[in-house]
């Protein structure tokens, strides 16, 4: 199958290079449904397609991914652009560039299943990063706390969640200064877009679930799959009401507002886990 915009979504692989050129943030639009054709599943000639392209325009072969969640694509502000490529129908899709002489492809912005997009749209980067050989994915996401306080807590998690990963970014919390606020956790993902009702948030809770967001999930999911490791990182940008008296209300300005505030020291984080990385530059 070809990977015309049909099968693949909108991915128009379509635009020139442009050198340096920033993509804006992929944000949440009132997309409608998508049509039936943009459902159907990708097979592996449509993933490797946008991945031969990608690896055509640049001689970077990277092998570390970052998705940023919403609001949190100023992490790109770190990059050090060598090659970016104009998908003039996505914004937000891959550029390929260098974080601390490591090279990297981000992401800046995501797609969510809320805005109508299928599970093969959301995840479809994540195979083409592993086309392109990538070996390593940090996703980043907003999120509310349900647990109050965020407390820290180990429960049992699947696995998919690298354990040196982990163990890296804590000891590099710890030489941030940062051990005091960034904490482990279950982070549950949600349909959206829709805020939880008071009952969901304390059934949520209840489950075992410390933060609540509307991505990630799937992409992890993916990756695992693919044999990448993977590092996710929330950022707690709202406590999520429990409480029928209390009438604070969560609304998605304010969880942009916060990601934006806060951005800059998860960008320090994630910049330091993959200057620690142990991987060599790669170029073609
Ligand atoms: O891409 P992420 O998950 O960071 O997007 C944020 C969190 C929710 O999905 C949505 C609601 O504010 O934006
Ligand atoms: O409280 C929340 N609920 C669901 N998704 C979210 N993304 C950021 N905050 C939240």
């Amino acid at each position: 199958m070809d990977p015309t915009p049909e099968s693949i979504g909108d991915l128009t692989v379509g635009g020139a290079p442009l050198p340096c050129q920033r993509l804006g943030e992929h944000r949440p639009t009132q997309t409608p449904p998508p049509t039936p054709s943009l459902v159907k599943t990708p097979h592996h000639d449509d993933y490797q397609k946008t991945a031969d392209w990608i690896l055509s325009q640049t001689q970077h072969r990277p092998k570390v991914a970052i998705i940023c969640g919403s609001g949190l694509g100023m992490l790109a502000d770190a990059l050090k652009l060598q090659d970016s490529f104009h998908y003039s129908d996505i914004p937000g899709f891959p550029q390929s560039t260098e974080l601390k002489g490591k090279t990297c492809v981000c992401m800046q912005g995501r797609f969510h299943m809320y805005e109508g997009h299928s599970l093969c749209k959301v995840t479809f980067p994540v195979r083409v990063f592993k086309l392109l050989g990538v070996e390593t994915l940090i996703v980043t996401n907003a999120a509310g706390a349900l647990a109050d306080g965020f407390g820290p807590r180990f429960p049992p998690m699947s696995g998919v969640y690298d354990k040196d990963l982990r163990r890296l970014a804590k000891d590099i919390c710890k030489s941030l200064g940062y051990s005091q606020f960034v904490q482990e956790g279950v982070y549950c993902m949600v349909g959206g877009p829709n805020f939880e009702s008071i009952a969901e948030a304390r059934f949520l809770h209840k489950l075992g679930a410390d933060a609540v967001g509307m991505s990630t999930a799937p992409e992890v999911l993916v990756a695992s799959h693919c044999g990448m490791k993977v590092f996710g990182l929330s950022l707690i940008t709202n406590k999520v009401v429990k409480d029928y008296d209390d009438t604070e209300k969560v609304n998605h300005e304010g969880v942009l507002g916060v990601s934006k505030m806060r951005s800059e020291t998860l960008q320090t984080l994630v910049t330091e886990l993959v200057s620690r990385l142990d991987i060599n530059n790669n170029t073609a």
